[in-house]
């Protein structure tokens, strides 16, 4: 049986160009259609498991990434957006009408990722973008209803795609944000 774990993956991870300079974000909606503008590529871009990051219908995993918040600016219909969960780590701004992630952010300053808006790169109506490199919160796929037999599959799958599977970040973020807060511990010590 196929497996299906994001459209934007399911036919081939498709690399990015390297000089991708920024475009723009749009919601699902036919009508006065959210617009954020971002500068600049993406970083860290992965395939994420986890329940609270956006997925298109029919996803297992949404696909997610950072940039810096200063890049990202709401261009268009931004009277659409209200945060999904104030009291997130990660405060999404999604479309009240289509239900569309825009952006996620951290308003936690000692936060390791404090800096970093989250996005959905799908959403560029521009090709071109840093592709997905790994599989973050692969075993979270089972609090949305993956049945665990399946998940042999999903994570072989994963990494024909070349998408590693992990099921937390990958070892160098888990790494940046160990250091942020051994840095964090020394500073109030
Ligand atoms: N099992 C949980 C995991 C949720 C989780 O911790 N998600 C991460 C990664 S999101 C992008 O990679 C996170 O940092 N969440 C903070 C937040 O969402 O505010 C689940 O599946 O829900
Ligand atoms: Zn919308
Ligand atoms: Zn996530």
């Amino acid at each position: 049986m196929t497996v299906h774990i994001h459209p934007s993956v399911d036919g081939g991870v498709k690399q990015g160009t390297g000089s991708f300079a920024g475009g723009t974000l749009v919601c699902k909606c036919s009508d006065k259609p959210v617009k954020v503008a971002i500068k600049g590529d993406v970083a860290h871009n992965h395939a994420c498991g986890c329940t609270k990051c956006w997925k298109p219908s029919g996803a297992i995993f949404s696909v997610v990434a950072v940039v810096p918040r200063d890049n990202v600016k709401v261009t268009e219909n931004g009277d659409k957006l209200q945060i999904v969960d104030s009291a997130a780590v990660i405060q999404r701004y999604a479309c009240k009408a289509c239900g569309t992630h825009m952006y996620g952010r951290i308003e936690n300053t000692g936060h390791p990722f404090y800096g970093l808006d989250f996005i959905h790169p799908e959403l560029f109506q521009e090709s071109g973008s840093a592709a997905p490199g790994f599989a973050a919160f692969v075993s979270s796929v089972l609090e949305s209803g993956v049945q665990p037999g399946e998940m042999a599959g999903i994570r072989a799958r994963l990494k024909e795609l070349g998408l590693e599977p992990y099921d937390c970040l990958s070892p160098p973020l888990m790494d940046a944000i160990a250091s942020h807060v051994a840095k964090s511990k020394a500073k109030a010590a």
